[in-house]
Formats: structure tokens, C-alpha cells, sequence
């Protein structure tokens, strides 16, 4: 495994390293002891998967809030998307800033995405399929949403999102900590 830091403190491009042989390939997705050295996560108590039948198709950008925060292991199993991390923790030196990988199944990439960032994307093509490690058990009570199209972090999405849910289109904009609420 090749993990590239990104430009969100914490996140990392995960790239395989496939052994090829005359029956295909072999690879290796994850290491604890790996992650754990690196200063990831490296318990992933639940997994969740998401499959989108049509390019264009938006989720999130989702976060838990503490002290519920998730990190994530994000991967395209099928098709190729477009993967967000938003950085919403106020002492972290890339606050407010997004990262963005394309994840795609051939090339069989992950994007792993620490506690505190919100986390969304864009399917590229039809019939996309994505696979989530979580380090947190979900917590509805905690889950909340940043705006794709908040100005407030001008997130370049590589086209228009076709398909999105009403949560993800009416969520109100960021108010970052400390700002004065007119
Ligand atoms: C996350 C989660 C959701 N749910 C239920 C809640 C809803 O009834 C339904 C769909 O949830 P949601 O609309 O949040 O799903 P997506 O919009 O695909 O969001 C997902 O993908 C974006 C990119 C994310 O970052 C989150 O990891 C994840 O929420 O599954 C559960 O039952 N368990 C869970 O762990």
C-alpha cells in the first residue's frame, strides 16, 4: 500500500500495490499496523456500502459530530467517483479547505478521511458503487451535513450533481465557530 498525503491535514490517497500473476491479482487494502503507525485510524467497527445506478449522483457531505466523529476508509467498488473531504476542525491548519480523489474501482484506490471532516461525492459514470470503513458505530443523533455548494468552501465538483437528496439540497451553509449569527 502507497499512502499520499493530501491537502487536508490527516487524509491520505491510498493506493494499492497489486501482485499480478498468470490468475490475476492480489492486493493488499488495509494494515492496521500500518495505519496505526501513520497516525490513522485502524479500527473500523462498521462498514457500509452505497451503490448509484446514474452518473451525477451527490451524497453528502456528511459528518457525525463529537464525540461521535468518524474517520472513514472510502473505496470504489464499482464505477468511478469523485470523493470529497471537507476540513471543519477549527485548530487544524487546512480548516475549511477540501481535498478531492477520484476513486475507481480498476485502479482499486481508497481515500481515507479523518474524524472531523465532512465527506461527499459524485458519481462519474452509472451503476457506482461505494464501500465505507468507519471507526465510529453510527449515531443518527450526531449526523449532520455540510452543503455541497457552500461558497463558504467553493468545492470545484467536476459537473453539476443530477441526483442529490432533499437533506443534502436544503441543508443551510457552514457558520464557521465564532462567526456572529445575523
Ligand atoms: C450512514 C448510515 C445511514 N443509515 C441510514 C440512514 C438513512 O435512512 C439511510 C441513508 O443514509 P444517508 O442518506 O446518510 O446515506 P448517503 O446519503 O448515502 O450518505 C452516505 O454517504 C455519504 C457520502 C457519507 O459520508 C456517509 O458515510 C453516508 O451517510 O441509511 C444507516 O442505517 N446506517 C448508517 O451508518
Amino acid at each position: 500500500m502507497k499512502l499520499t498525503p493530501t491537502a487536508i491535514v490527516g487524509a491520505f490517497h491510498v493506493e494499492v500495490s497489486p501482485i499480478a500473476d498468470h490468475r490475476g491479482l492480489f492486493a493488499r487494502t488495509f494494515c492496521a499496523e500500518t495505519f496505526a503507525s501513520c497516525g490513522l485510524e485502524s479500527v473500523f467497527p462498521q462498514c457500509n456500502l452505497s451503490f448509484s445506478p446514474h452518473r451525477g449522483t451527490l451524497r453528502g457531505l456528511h459528518f457525525q459530530a463529537e464525540p461521535h466523529a468518524e474517520a472513514k476508509l472510502v473505496r470504489a467498488t464499482r464505477g468511478r467517483v469523485f470523493e470529497v473531504a471537507l476540513d471543519l476542525r477549527p485548530h487544524s491548519p487546512s480548516y475549511m479547505k477540501w481535498a478531492s480523489v477520484e476513486l475507481d474501482a480498476t485502479e482499486r484506490n481508497a481515500f481515507y478521511i479523518p474524524p472531523g471532516c465532512a465527506h461527499g461525492l459524485l458519481t462519474l459514470e452509472d451503476e457506482c458503487e461505494v464501500f465505507s470503513q468507519m471507526s465510529t458505530a453510527y449515531h443518527p443523533p450526531s449526523a449532520r451535513i455540510a452543503r455541497w455548494n457552500d461558497p463558504a468552501f467553493a468545492i470545484s465538483w467536476p459537473f453539476e450533481p443530477l441526483i442529490l437528496s432533499d437533506k443534502d439540497a436544503e441543508c443551510a451553509c457552514y457558520r464557521p465557530q465564532g462567526a456572529t449569527h445575523e
